[in-house]
């Protein structure tokens, strides 16, 4: 059986999206980067480590196969996480405004016995944002529990003017990075539900608020 170590509702709705039964394990892996650690390797160390830890929590359950994912926004050599506070996630959208940068999500499946990874890699460019949009979108309480304080998904679509690579990379889990992994370990994939814009809408599931 596969579990997914995670406690984010994208990560639960993308995986859906494959069509395969899985489980849920709530994992909490601190994400600190270590001094001059590559930004790739610190992705790939942190969606092992939670792959890990799940793996650790799932070790009276024979057979059990757990998915641990992260995902980080580098910005030449900055990576930004989970912006802090407000202030944070506008000085984020600051620096993002105009540019181009590399959002980087690495996959970990693991099992007693084996462990696999993949990475995807894509670039992103924001139009140059304006003061008072990136005061609207910090205010709209969006950019907090994203990596580098914006959501594809959701209202940052709108500032995005070009995506080189995997939206669902980008929203936190590369869907075909997934599929190729769990195929290697003999787990069959289908087709879920096509996504509903509630479902995506993580920010209101997050909150309980109406849809
Ligand atoms: C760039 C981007 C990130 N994100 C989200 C995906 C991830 O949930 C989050 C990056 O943080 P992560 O640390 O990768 O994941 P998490 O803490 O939310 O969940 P987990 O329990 O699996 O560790 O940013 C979006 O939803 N949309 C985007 O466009």
């Amino acid at each position: 059986m596969l579990h997914l170590a995670s406690q984010s509702p994208r990560r639960r709705e993308l995986l859906a999206r494959l069509g395969v039964p899985f489980g849920v394990i709530e994992v909490d892996v601190p994400e600190e980067r270590a001094p001059g650690e590559p930004p790739e390797d610190y992705v790939r160390r942190v969606a092992r480590e939670k792959a890990g830890a799940g793996l650790l929590a799932m070790v009276a359950v024979p057979g059990a196969v757990v998915l641990g994912a992260d995902t980080e926004v580098v910005l030449d050599d900055r990576v930004f996480g989970k912006p802090r506070d407000a202030r944070d996630a506008a000085d984020m959208l600051r620096a993002l405004s105009g540019r181009t940068h590399d959002v980087v999500s690495a996959v970990s499946l693991v099992s007693g016995g084996r462990e696999a990874q993949a990475v995807s890699r894509s670039q992103v460019t924001f139009a140059t944002l304006e003061d008072d949009e990136i005061a609207g979108y910090v205010a709209s309480g969006e950019p907090m529990g994203r990596a580098g304080a914006y959501a594809i998904q959701g209202g940052a679509e709108r500032f995005v003017t070009r995506l080189d690579g995997s939206y669902s990379g980008v929203m936190g889990l590369p869907l075909h990075e997934t599929a190729m992994l769990l195929k290697a370990f003999g787990i069959a994939t289908g087709f879920g539900p096509e996504p509903s814009r509630a479902a995506t809408d993580d920010a209101q599931a997050d909150t309980g608020a109406p849809r």
